[in-house]
């Protein structure tokens, strides 16, 4: 475990002069000797902002800022508009134009981030983290293009290959200019093409596998890249991902680097392991005490049935015959399994009871997820039968309705889950499934459920309230090689 303390004192930015000046900037001594200044400072149009006007933002969104290195948080204002982002010249910000403002996470997070800080930043499913650190980096990238790079100077870390895309897509969509630059990597296709692709990327996104892959044979040199993200990260340092990440990060030593870290969920079990990847790190939290247990998102209604396991499979088809029959546009409904077994099992019943249903579990062909999670996403298919693999992270439109048919291996998975729905401000539906086999997580969801204020079942009481020590070494697994009453034999991530 890391030995710097990681415990920052909490506070809540500090109200500011009007005397003060606004500028700032934070210095990155660069290990080659060049020493680059990050400068940053508010936008006019954002320093005139009375300090009431944040304030009442900051209480409304409860959003926490600890930044050990100062005690005056206040020197990064939120950027409330898209007027206030500092100046770029090519059209990175186009693309907001779609969207109303910044999104509390975005708001506050890139000014840090503009400003070459180390950041935390947790906020709940749906809300935006994706452009919080792909914004800087795009803008990163823009500011220091002198020539065409020859090496990566920024990488971006996601668990599965899906996510992985989806960010790509995201920058390329944002960065129209810098196209061409943004590369995406991940295991279950061939590599030569993604070497290829690599020779003139200066962003790239990457699932850890094949990362340390290319990294391994030559194909990719990390040296010079100056801004790590790792999405998901609690996800990303755990038991199943740790030594990967610590094998990638070797050749960017943590002082020539800025690091940053997003995600929804942040259990104590990755704090300490997280600081000793950053330097002195900011962390900015929405809508609650980090310390408190994984949070929902509040748009989310959440239904607990307990019921019996030999009952699963009726109610399943009971609850899908309601949400897509008679409708003339069935609603989009994602159904978790925790095995891949069970899902493809789920995934027969459902289509031979005539649903348009597609599946995305592990077993599966690079090619098929792609194209069963796409059919989804387009509304080919309505109904999507997944294991965990599809529980970070992705962002489909419309899903109405989330069942879990089986509860995951921890409530931080159950979190991440139900965030398939009710994002970007949109209300979202998800029913669970749990059973006497799942009792050792009671306690951690009904506090998940009373956090988010949703009904407890009286049922569910009885299993208990005492919430256990995480279970599971490998948070977050994906697929158990395994059926659904044996023991688990094998856990298998993306590569
Ligand atoms: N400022 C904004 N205003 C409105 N919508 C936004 C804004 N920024 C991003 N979005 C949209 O919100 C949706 C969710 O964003 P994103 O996928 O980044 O969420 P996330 O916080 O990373 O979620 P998760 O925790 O599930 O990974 C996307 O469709 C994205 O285009």
């Amino acid at each position: 475990m890391g030995k710097r303390s990681h415990e920052p004192t909490e506070q809540r930015p500090k109200k500011k002069s009007k005397s003060e000046k606004p500028a700032k900037a934070s210095k990155d001594k660069q290990e080659n000797g060049d020493e680059k200044t990050l400068s940053y400072s508010d936008a006019s149009a954002l320093s005139a902002i009375p300090q009431s006007e944040i304030d009442s933002f900051l209480t409304k969104n409860v959003i926490k800022i600890s930044d050990p290195s100062s005690p005056d948080a206040s020197q990064f204002r939120p950027i409330l508009s898209f007027d206030h982002l500092p100046k770029c010249d090519v059209g990175l910000y186009t693309q907001l134009k779609s969207f109303p403002a910044p999104t509390p996470i975005q708001s506050t997070t890139w000014p840090l981030l503009f400003a070459g800080r180390d950041v935390i930043g947790i906020a709940e499913t749906g809300s935006g983290k994706t452009l919080g650190f792909g914004l800087p980096c795009l803008k990163k990238l823009i500011d220091s293009k002198s020539s065409k790079p020859s090496q990566p100077k920024a990488v971006i870390i996601s668990p599965t290959r899906e996510l992985a895309m989806q960010i790509y897509d995201q920058l390329v969509k944002f960065g129209q200019n810098e196209k061409t630059q943004v590369t995406c990597i991940y295991g279950g296709v061939g590599k030569d093409e993604q070497r290829r692709a690599l020779q003139k990327a200066a962003i790239v996104v990457a699932t850890p596998g094949r990362l340390k892959d290319l990294q391994s044979d030559g194909s990719i040199d990390l040296g010079k890249v100056n801004y790590l993200v790792l999405d998901e990260a609690d996800r990303m340092l755990d038991k199943g991902f740790e030594q990967d990440i610590k094998d990638i990060v070797k050749p960017m030593p943590v002082s020539r680097r800025q690091t940053v870290m997003f995600t929804a969920t942040w259990p104590r079990s990755v704090r300490d392991l997280a600081a000793t990847f950053m330097k002195t790190p900011v962390t900015v939290t929405i809508g609650g005490d980090p310390s408190a247990d994984p949070r929902a998102n509040t748009r989310i209604k959440q239904v607990v049935e307990v019921v019996d396991g030999r009952e699963k499979e009726g109610r399943l088809v009971q609850l899908l015959t309601k949400s897509q029959r008679g409708h003339q546009s069935p609603e989009k409904v994602l159904v978790f399994c925790l095995y891949k077994k069970e899902a493809m099992r789920i995934e027969n019943l459902i289509r031979n009871k005539g649903f348009a249903v597609a599946g995305i579990h592990g077993d599966l062909n690079q090619s098929e997820r792609f194209r069963n999670l796409d059919a989804f996403k387009k509304g080919n298919a309505t109904v999507l039968i997944a294991t965990d693999v599809a529980a970070r992270g992705l962002d489909i439109p419309n899903v109405k309705l989330v069942i879990n048919v089986t509860f995951p291996l921890t409530v931080e998975d159950y979190v991440h889950r139900i965030g398939r729905t009710g994002r970007a401000g949109a209300d979202g539906l998800a029913i669970t499934m749990f059973t006497e086999n799942d009792k050792g997580l009671s306690g951690g969801l009904i506090n998940v459920l009373k956090a988010a204020k949703q009904d407890v079942p009286e049922d569910l009481l009885k299993f208990g309230t005492t919430v256990k020590k995480k279970q599971h070494d490998v948070y977050g697994a994906f697929y158990k090689d395994v059926d659904m009453d044996k023991t688990a034999t094998k856990i298998t991530f993306d590569d």
